[in-house]
């Protein structure tokens, strides 16, 4: 079984980059976000849980209706939870799929900024959280998604903090705009090749 490497980070941290320079190294990285877009649209059982939660609304033909999604989820703790509760069961199955297809790979990642909030901390051997200090990410998810500052402070309420994070984390990757990002990779994957025969099944 390939070694499952989690990485979360709150939004705008730079879990994207940290995922592509992994792919570049050969790791195949489950981006939960695109998965997860995906899901929602083709997977049945999604589609009526969100329908009888939101009404029909909430798909426009074939479509997720995400400014209808969005403010409901963002909205509140508690609606957020009843999202997550219909939707990350089947990414959990479909995460779980996924890796055994890819079972002959030695290592396998997956992405997410609510890794472990979503309950997937028994899916992956190892945590890998990257780190932006606030700020920054507010800045960058900012200018990404061409958002307002509001609406970027509303999705980093429903995320776990960075400091609850950290503590869970077997790894942090500082990606500050400072701190260069490939060495702290190559770093994490000559580390996690040490423990190898400790991670390995016997
Ligand atoms: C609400 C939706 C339609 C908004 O779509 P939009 O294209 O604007 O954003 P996108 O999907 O690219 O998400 C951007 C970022 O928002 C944050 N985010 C998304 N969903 C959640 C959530 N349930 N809880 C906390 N943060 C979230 C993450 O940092 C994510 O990377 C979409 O995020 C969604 O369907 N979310 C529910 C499914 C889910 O939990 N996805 C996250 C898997 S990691
Ligand atoms: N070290 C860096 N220097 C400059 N820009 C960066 C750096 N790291 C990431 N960015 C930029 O910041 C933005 C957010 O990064 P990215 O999309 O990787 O975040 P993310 O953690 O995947 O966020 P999300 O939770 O929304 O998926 C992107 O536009 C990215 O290009």
């Amino acid at each position: 079984m390939a070694i499952r490497i989690g990485l979360t980070g709150g939004i705008g941290s730079g879990k994207s980059v940290v995922s592509r320079l992994l792919e570049v190294m050969g790791i195949p990285v489950y981006i939960s976000d695109i998965e997860t877009r995906r899901l929602m649209v083709a997977d049945e059982s999604i589609r009526r849980g969100l329908t009888s939660l939101l009404g029909e609304n909430v798909y426009i033909g074939e479509n997720l209706n995400k400014p209808l999604l969005a403010s409901y989820l963002f909205g509140s703790a508690e609606h957020a939870a009843q999202v997550n509760a219909i939707v990350h069961p089947r990414v959990k199955d479909d995460f779980r799929l996924w890796c055994s297809a890819r079972s002959i790979c030695p290592w396998v990642g997956i992405e997410s900024a609510i890794l472990l909030e979503a309950g997937f901390r028994g899916e992956v051997d190892k945590v890998v959280m990257v780190y932006a200090p606030l700020e920054v990410r507010i800045q960058r998810a900012v200018s990404r998604d061409a958002s307002s500052r509001e609406l970027i402070e509303q999705r980093i309420r429903r995320q776990m903090d960075d400091e609850e994070k950290r503590r869970m984390a077997d790894y942090v990757i500082v990606n500050d705009g400072n701190s260069p990002l490939i060495p702290q990779v190559l770093a994490l994957i000559s580390s996690l090749s040490k423990n190898i025969d400790y991670l390995c099944e016997r």
